[in-house]
């Protein structure tokens, strides 16, 4: 079983070995986090190239050693070589770095899930190490967000930031969150974010009036 987490990768130093298909999809994640991005290998695909040019990666025309890995704190296993990829994952394991092996899931400390954004949402799915399946629940999920719901999640993130400078007391912040997910205010936001928003304020006007009574 697999825990997942998301990463803050900002400025932290990635070193992906590999300049084929597998490590420009792996790049190109890295770039969206804006990690400091490392590539080693000996060739490397015009696009990939074209990638590190406007984006200022560091790549490295070489063949893998293990001195590429310091100071990383993600390492990409994506070279076309199995035996080698395997060798990457121990080195890496040595200097405790977190490595992610493309062709080979049990040699891995980490596995790539698929990646969909859409708003501020991020969705990462996994299939158990079925890619297709991942990419195929991955793009069904993206579909079913549509961009009401993306622009009331955003909204409500806007009000939740607001509260909790303005209201001290967590419980009534969770309250109001939780109220602002019923079927009543998502059944509102639907038909008019504008209505929804106005709902959502009257909310906690309430709230925060009961707030300062109670505390009085
Ligand atoms: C274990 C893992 C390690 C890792 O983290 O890389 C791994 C391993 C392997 N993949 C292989 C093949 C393919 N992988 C893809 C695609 C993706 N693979 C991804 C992740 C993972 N792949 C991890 C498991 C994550 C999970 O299961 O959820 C995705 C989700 C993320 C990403 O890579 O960015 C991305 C979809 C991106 C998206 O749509 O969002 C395609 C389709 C295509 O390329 O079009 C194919 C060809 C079809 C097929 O074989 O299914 C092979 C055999 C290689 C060979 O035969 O030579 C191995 C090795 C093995 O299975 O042992
Ligand atoms: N995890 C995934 O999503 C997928 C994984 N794969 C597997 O990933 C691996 C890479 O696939 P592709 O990118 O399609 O291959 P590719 O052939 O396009 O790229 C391989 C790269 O490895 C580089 N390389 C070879 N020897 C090297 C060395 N000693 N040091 C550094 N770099 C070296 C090559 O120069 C080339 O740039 C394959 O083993 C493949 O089976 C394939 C498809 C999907």
């Amino acid at each position: 079983m697999y825990y997942p987490i998301m990463l803050k990768i900002k400025d932290r130093s990635c070193v992906v070995i590999g300049g084929g298909k597998v490590a420009l999809r792996k790049t190109s994640e890295l770039i969206k986090c804006e990690a400091n991005i490392t590539i080693i290998s000996p060739e490397i695909s015009l696009e990939l190239l074209e990638k590190c040019r406007e984006h200022n990666i560091q790549y490295i025309k070489s063949n893998y050693d293990k001195k590429f890995l310091n100071g990383a704190v993600l390492c990409f296993a994506c070279t076309n070589d199995y035996e080698l990829n395997i060798k990457i994952a121990q080195d890496a394991k040595e200097l405790n770095i977190a490595v992610n092996v493309s062709d080979n899931g049990v040699e891995s400390s980490f596995i790539v899930p698929a990646i969909r954004r859409k708003g501020d949402l991020t969705l990462a799915v996994t299939g158990n190490e079925n890619p297709a399946a991942s990419r195929y629940v991955a793009d069904l999920m993206a579909e079913q967000l549509e961009d009401w719901l993306l622009e009331y999640i955003s909204m409500t993130s806007d009000i939740r930031k607001s509260i909790k400078e303005k209201l001290p007391l967590s419980e009534i912040r969770q309250r109001i969150m939780k109220e602002l997910f019923t079927e009543e205010y998502i059944n509102t936001a639907k038909v008019s974010i504008y209505d929804a928003e106005k709902k959502a304020n009257k909310l906690l006007e309430k709230i925060i009036q009961k707030a300062c009574v109670d505390n009085e």
